[in-house]
């Protein structure tokens, strides 16, 4: 078993006027399960690409476990690497598909038989072994994948988006079997996707990549509950954050944000850091959760120094919750997440009250959260 470090690793892709990767540093450990996230285009995949010795390295030193592998062979880095689109062999049955690796490598033939036995036992695909794959269902292919990368017993497994042709269902299924299954095998696990939810549920620690570079790696809920920058915080969380941009000001020693139709006071330890770093008078982006906006008479009450009224444009009700799609406040629509049985609706202009003790707030110009650090 090992972990996997990135130095300082840059990618230009030849012909291409902007670096793909810029400075990644990145220290994987040993049996970690880490989850590489971000939009189309970020990086994540050339990043893993890297890591498996599919694409070169520009600048930089890449380690899996104490060895340099910049100019070490794809087959000789002891990773194993699971893709979106399966890649098996479709003349192959299950059970030749799952032993090629291993007889590429003149494994004898009796251990070969144990360890695709194993495998398919453990992804209880025992009975699938003489098929082949066009006789097998999406998430039966998965697992077939999977098997494959497991009976290579790898010192990492890398992943690139596994379940992204898999329906909804099938693919919440999967992702708790393979998060159990990794675990189980004690190996260290790079897996790429751009679903956050994915993220979230799957990761030890998540790395949000944007434009090349790395705007956070964290754990889920420090992610949630941290977010560095506004790219991070309107990534992570579904609905997302709510962005409303307003200005601080100080009335009677207490700092208040305020912006269109709003007029709220900013707690003590926040207010403190925010008039430390001298952010009175400046206009800021304030970022809410929608679920940190309330409309219990309880919370109102003990919150009247957060309390506004807005305008219901809409409503969705999910059965055990509801969206308010509040309009007028700051530039967007702002999204309140409330109880199912809330009464609300349509057209009503309730009193709501914002947790402003979970507020963040972003510098306008720089986009950091100004309150952590
Ligand atoms: N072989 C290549 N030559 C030139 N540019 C490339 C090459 N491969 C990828 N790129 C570019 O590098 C950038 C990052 O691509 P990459 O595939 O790493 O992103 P990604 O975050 O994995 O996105 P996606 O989720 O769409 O796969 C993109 O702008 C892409 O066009």
């Amino acid at each position: 078993m090992a972990g996997v470090r990135l130095e300082h690793i840059f990618k230009k892709y030849p012909g291409s006027d902007k670096a793909t990767v810029i400075d990644i540093n990145l220290d994987i450990k040993d049996k970690e399960f880490l989850v590489l996230v971000g939009p189309s285009g970020c990086g994540k995949s050339t990043t893993l690409r890297m890591i498996a010795g599919l694409e070169e390295i520009s600048e930089g030193k890449m380690y899996i476990g104490d060895r340099v592998v910049n100019d070490v062979a794809p087959k000789d880095r002891d990773i194993a690497m699971v893709f979106q689109s399966y890649a098996l062999y479709p003349h192959m049955s299950v059970y030749q598909n799952m032993a090629f690796g291993l007889k590429l490598r003149k494994v004898k033939k009796e251990e070969i038989d144990k360890k695709v036995r194993e495998a398919a036992r453990i992804l209880d695909i025992e009975h699938l072994l003489e098929r082949k794959p066009k006789a097998l269902s999406g998430g039966q292919r998965q697992r077939v994948a999977l098997g494959r990368a497991i009976v290579r017993d790898p010192q990492v497994f890398l992943m690139d988006e596994p379940l992204s042709n898999l329906d909804a269902k099938l693919r919440g299924q999967m992702r708790a079997e393979i998060t159990k299954l990794v675990k189980r095998l004690e190996t260290t696990c790079i897996y790429v996707t751009h679903d956050q939810t994915e993220a979230m549920t799957m990761g030890d620690r998540i790395v949000v990549m944007y434009d090349g570079i790395i705007q956070q790696a964290a754990s889920p809920e420090e992610l949630y509950n941290e977010p560095t920058n506004l790219f991070v915080a309107g990534f992570i969380g579904s609905p997302t954050m709510n962005f409303i941009n307003g200005t601080l000001s100080e009335l009677n020693g207490a700092v208040r944000f305020r912006a269109e139709n709003l007029d709220v006071e900013v707690p003590g330890g926040k207010a403190t850091i925010l008039r430390n770093k001298g952010f009175i008078g400046k206009d800021v982006i304030m970022g809410v959760r929608p679920e940190d906006i309330h409309e219990e008479p309880v919370f109102l009450e003990a919150s009247p120094n957060t309390i506004f009224t807005s305008l219901v444009d809409v409503t969705e009700n999910l059965g055990h919750e509801m969206l308010l799609y509040l309009s007028g406040l700051g530039n967007n629509t702002v999204i309140a997440r409330v109880d199912g049985r809330s009464t609300t609706r349509e057209g009503s202009k309730p009193r709501l009250a914002i947790d402003m003790n979970k507020v963040h707030i972003f510098d306008k110009e720089s986009e950091l959260n100004v309150l952590l650090g």
